[in-house]
């Protein structure tokens, strides 16, 4: 569940810098390769976490002192119990040494064993293994030496697949309730090296953990990622992850924490750095290629985006022509449907409340009425009055097209003729929803206009704004291969048609390209509330508002702004649901949530971006 309890969107906070597994491993290797142990490295992991395991039992009951009405907080006396599930990989090493750690600070401990045989614990086996080398490293396995030295403490175990092994649901269920008490839940079963749907056993205990752990209203901390979320893209393989309250994540922030799946199994995030990957020297390797792999390695996948840049009062000699003048271009109405007067008409809300000075909406005549009614700002000009439009195109400051535009042949020649108005007259351009569509048909005739779009591009502002759905189309694949790594998508998609690009959903992605080098911003703001028809709508008519200021420095109107303005104002309308105390105040929250409610969230956030 998202935390939104800092909704300032102006934060004094460092950017967090986003890397992929491959990313991490190979910080560790460069480290590794200047000489220090790797089993060193997983001791201080494990130590660290373990102390902030205790700090955040601590806070657990602290938090259950207040909520229980106490004014004084004590120290409880009883035994602390942490049950930690650890699986065979380094994931599971950190867990065999956390439990190790903690027993020594007193707890009492239970490891809950996955995908572990029974000789795995025989002490001959274990002398075995010992003297058995590993065959990339020419010694044994730190993880196997975590589970020696756990076990050598006299740490408790018990196998999962033992705990489990009883056929009547019920009993099952007893059973794991009573082997598995405890205050606080340790998942350690994969980390960073998850590179498959986790079956069988696996897929069994990660459903027990989070039975478990909902039952005794326990906490649950996830060591480096929850297990069951792939770290490089934020996908859950068929929603099969352990729920975490919190992460403890090492090394460097993981990019699948925070997009896509990421912020549904995350809970609170807590950076255990352990290295100092950002200044570590790439280790050296005489093969050419693969250094300048290892080089670019360090340059993180993409940035979280959590605070907008401020912006200055507005000059008091100053008039509407100051801030420019949006033409949105949709709200069609194919002969005999009721039409989608609606999607301009959002747009266009939206650009008056992020602060154009002029807006000029071109829908159909049918929406003309309409429009006025909501938006009596606006100026109107028939959607299919090509000549007048396209002279007005000349005039305006930027030209946001295709929301409800329409799919048929006609809105095609519309999209043709307005965009390549806009080319020709040098403006700043955004296209959204039935845009998309169409400048993906003309891919695939091999128009000319995509790659005069392109050329455009370099020089001028695009912004390009799909849905997982809208990507697939624009890139001819299916959805599943746009969502199964989105990161890809929009670079693919930046690289077949140029501008700037928002890839939107949970953690929407952004990539801005300056300088012929693209950047990607994962969006930190923003809530499933957001999930409704119209909210994508908002978004472009927010990006023309702040490409129409021209009074407005660079960064403030990126499309990274466009898209934390947005998010911002989603969280706010959200989060006034969560402070209300008086019955008698208006609640908003994410079911019922409309898009139409956003340009007044959008004018606050928007005032509060004001530094003087
Ligand atoms: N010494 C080090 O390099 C350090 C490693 N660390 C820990 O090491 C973790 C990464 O360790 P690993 O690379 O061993 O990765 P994991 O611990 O995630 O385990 C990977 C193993 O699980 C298997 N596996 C993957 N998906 C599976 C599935 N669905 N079902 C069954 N088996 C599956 C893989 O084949 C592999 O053998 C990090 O997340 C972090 O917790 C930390 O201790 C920091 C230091
Ligand atoms: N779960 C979510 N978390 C954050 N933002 C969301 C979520 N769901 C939707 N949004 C945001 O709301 C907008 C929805 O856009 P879109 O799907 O194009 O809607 P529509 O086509 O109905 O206008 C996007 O900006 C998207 O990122």
């Amino acid at each position: 569940m998202k935390n939104f309890t800092n909704l300032s969107p102006i934060k004094n906070t460092k950017p967090i810098a986003l890397y992929s597994s491959e990313q991490i491993y190979t910080m560790e290797q460069a480290w590794f390769a200047q000489g220090y142990d790797s089993f060193g490295l997983m001791q201080q992991a494990a130590w660290q976490m373990a102390q902030q395991i205790e700090l955040l039992y601590e806070q657990k009951c602290l938090n259950a002192n207040h909520s229980a009405n106490t004014n004084v907080y004590y120290r409880t006396e009883r035994l602390r119990r942490v049950s930690v599930w650890v699986g065979k990989g380094n994931n599971g090493g950190d867990g065999w040494l956390i439990a190790y750690y903690l027993q020594q600070a007193g707890w009492q401990v239970e490891v809950v064993t996955v995908g572990f045989d029974v000789n795995d614990f025989d002490t001959r086996t274990q002398s075995a293994i010992s003297n058995k080398k590993d065959h990339n490293n020419d010694r044994i396995t730190d993880a196997t030496k975590a589970l020696q030295i756990a076990l050598s403490a006299n740490c408790h175990y018990q196998r999962f697949e033992e705990i489990h092994s009883s056929h009547n649901e019920s009993e099952k269920n007893e059973s794991e309730k009573m082997a598995l008490l405890a205050d606080i839940y340790i998942d350690a079963l994969f980390g960073i090296g998850l590179d498959r749907a986790p079956e069988g056993v696996y897929k069994e205990a990660i459903s027990a953990f989070n039975r478990t752990t909902q039952q005794q209203n326990a906490l649950a901390v996830a060591v480096d990622i929850p297990s069951g979320l792939v770290a490089s893209t934020g996908a859950v393989f068929d929603r099969i992850a352990v729920q975490a309250d919190v992460t403890l994540c090492l090394i460097a922030r993981k990019f699948g924490l925070h997009t896509k799946d990421g912020a549904d199994y995350s809970g609170d995030i807590i950076d255990i750095p352990l290295i100092p990957y950002q200044t570590a020297k790439p280790h050296k390797i005489s093969d050419k290629n693969t250094k300048q792999n290892t080089i670019e390695a360090f340059e993180p996948v993409a940035i979280l985006l959590m605070a907008a840049h401020s912006m200055k009062p507005r000059r008091q000699n100053s008039y509407k022509g100051s801030y420019g003048h949006a033409l949105i271009i949709g709200g069609n109405r194919v002969d005999g449907s009721q039409g989608m007067g609606g999607a301009a008409i959002l747009s266009a809300s939206s650009t008056m409340a992020t602060g154009a000075g002029k807006i000029t909406v071109a829908c159909h005549e049918a929406f003309h009425g309409a429009l006025l009614t909501s938006l009596p700002d606006a100026m109107t000009i028939n959607l299919h009055d090509a000549d007048g439009l396209k002279a007005l195109i000349e005039q305006v400051s930027v030209v946001a097209i295709g929301m409800g535009l329409g799919r048929d042949e006609k809105a095609k020649m519309l999209f043709i003729d307005y965009i390549q108005a806009a080319i020709a007259h040098e403006k700043s351009i955004v296209i959204d929803a039935d845009g998309l569509y169409q400048l993906a048909s003309l891919q695939m005739d091999s128009h000319e206009l995509v790659t005069e779009l392109r050329e455009h591009s370099i020089n001028h502002r695009v912004c390009l704004t799909p849905h997982s759905g809208e990507a697939a189309r624009l890139l001819d694949q299916k959805i599943s291969e746009v969502e199964s790594d989105r990161l890809r998508a929009i670079k693919q998609c930046a690289a077949v048609y140029g501008g700037d690009w928002v890839l939107k959903g949970a953690g929407s992605l952004v990539l801005e390209q300056k300088s012929g080098r693209a950047r990607v911003y994962v969006c930190d703001a923003g809530n499933a509330g957001m999930a409704t028809a119209g909210m994508g709508d908002i978004l472009s008519g927010v990006i023309a508002g702040l490409l129409a200021q021209q009074d407005l420095a660079a960064e403030s109107y990126s499309l990274s702004q466009a898209v934390l303005i947005h998010g911002f104002a989603g969280d706010v309308l959200v989060n006034q649901n969560s402070d209300c105390h008086s019955e008698n105040r208006l609640m908003i929250g994410q079911r019922g949530l409309q898009a139409q409610d956003m340009p007044a969230a959008i004018r606050h956030v928007m005032q509060l971006m004001i530094v003087e």
